[in-house]
């Protein structure tokens, strides 16, 4: 399906083939917004002309509620609530919508349905409960904010690299506050130790330099979020890189069922390149939560692991570990080392807590099917 056919689903309108090659202006005309700017490509294109005749309108969630959502759609901004149907189909926290995600809305801003994922950013949810919060949907680069000062830590910027490469997002790292740094070739050192390969990109928000780095990494309808401590910059840089103050609580207050206002933390924002960013403020820390097992970001730990004899080599008392080897000729850094150990660890335990939930999904799926067939399950 193509952007135009979209637009004759939602307004019926006909037109013949030379308006269809200016319907970009006559968007314009009729105060339409250009969705491709926020994303809209053929991977949500498809899923929404899988259900073309339901009469649905595809809009993407650029601001969350306690109990609505902000949507952009080829209208504009609407607030939409999930339909009851949807209530009802929810089994994890995970499949509510989430900043970044796009949706199936019908004529009255109710959400139908949510799109498939072409990415996520998630973490295990913070403290004992073990469960996927998703920070942010449909994620093409996963910007790690770091200073360049005594907050910048190597195994923190690992952790962070490793959430981004397992879930399929490309990594950049964002050196602040480059004004008030005197050594900036030790911090590319360090760098190089540990991401060799990656974009990093040296900013100063105060000065305005680098700004053009992250613009480069976000052309028209890339998405990308900003993580990174408390204190780093993100905002400020957020800020330069609208070219204004970004409003946090926007003007749009909305009343939940309560009748209480709520106001959203996590938001998308536009950029004058069409390029879309997501600011994370308040995330602290980062737990992975995955459904595999790969880490990221540690090629070349991994490469001294083929040669280890053993396949199934865990590096710490084996023989003939090219792992260890390597650690003591100093070819790997020791610190670096155990962070990987606590990563792959964390996965591990992550994907076995994934198969439990699978499980008791499972079983959840079919006593609830059970009672809707009037059937009782026992034991
Ligand atoms: N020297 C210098 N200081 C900066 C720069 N950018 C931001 N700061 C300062 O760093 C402090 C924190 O900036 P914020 O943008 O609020 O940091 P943040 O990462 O958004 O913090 P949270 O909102 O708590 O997550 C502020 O005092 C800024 O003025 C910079 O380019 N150079
Ligand atoms: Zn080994």
């Amino acid at each position: 399906m193509d952007h135009n056919t979209c637009i004759y689903d939602y307004t019926n309108l006909v037109m013949g083939a030379t308006e269809i090659r200016s319907s970009r202006r006559m968007m314009d005309k009729l105060h339409m917004i250009n969705i491709e700017k926020y994303g809209y490509d053929s991977f949500f294109k498809q899923q929404f002309e899988l259900r073309k005749n339901e009469n649905l309108v595809p809009g993407r969630v650029i601001g969350v509620y306690k109990s609505a959502y902000k949507v952009m759609t080829l209208n504009g901004e609407v607030i939409a609530e999930l339909s009851g149907n949807y209530y009802n189909r929810v089994i994890y926290k995970s499949d509510f919508p989430c900043v970044g995600d796009w949706l199936l809305l019908n004529k009255s801003n109710i959400i139908i349905d949510l799109m498939e994922r072409k990415t996520k950013l998630s973490r295990k949810t913070p403290g004992k409960k073990v469960d996927e919060q998703i920070l942010a949907a449909n994620v093409d680069v996963l910007f790690i904010v770091t200073s360049l000062n005594k907050e910048f830590n190597s195994r923190r910027i690992e952790r962070y690299l490793a959430t981004a490469i397992n879930q399929g997002i490309k990594p950049a790292i964002i050196l602040t506050k480059m004004d008030a740094c005197n050594d900036v070739v030790a911090y590319i050192e360090k760098l190089n130790q540990i991401a060799p390969e990656v974009t990093c990109i040296f900013t100063s928000a105060y000065e305005k330099v680098g700004i053009e780095g992250i613009f480069d990494e976000l052309s028209e309808g890339k998405t990308g979020v900003f993580i990174g401590s408390s204190g780093v910059g993100k905002s400020t840089l957020v800020n330069v890189l609208m070219g204004e103050e970004v409003q946090k609580t926007f003007d749009i207050r909305i009343q939940d069922h309560k009748g209480r206002h709520t106001t959203t933390h996590r938001e998308l924002f536009i950029l004058a390149n069409n390029g879309n960013i997501i600011d994370t403020p308040g995330i602290r820390e980062i737990h992975l939560w995955s459904d595999n097992n790969s880490s990221g970001g540690f090629e070349d730990i991994e490469e001294y692991a083929r040669q280890c004899r053993f396949r199934d080599c865990q590096h710490i008392h084996e023989h003939d570990c090219a792992v260890r080897k390597a650690i003591e000729e100093n070819k790997i850094d020791k610190e670096r080392f155990k962070n990987y150990l606590k990563l792959q660890r964390e996965l591990y335990y992550s994907s076995l807590q994934h198969d439990k939930r699978e499980k008791i999904a499972f079983q959840k799926q079919i006593k609830r099917k059970s009672k809707i067939e009037g059937l009782s399950l026992k034991k």
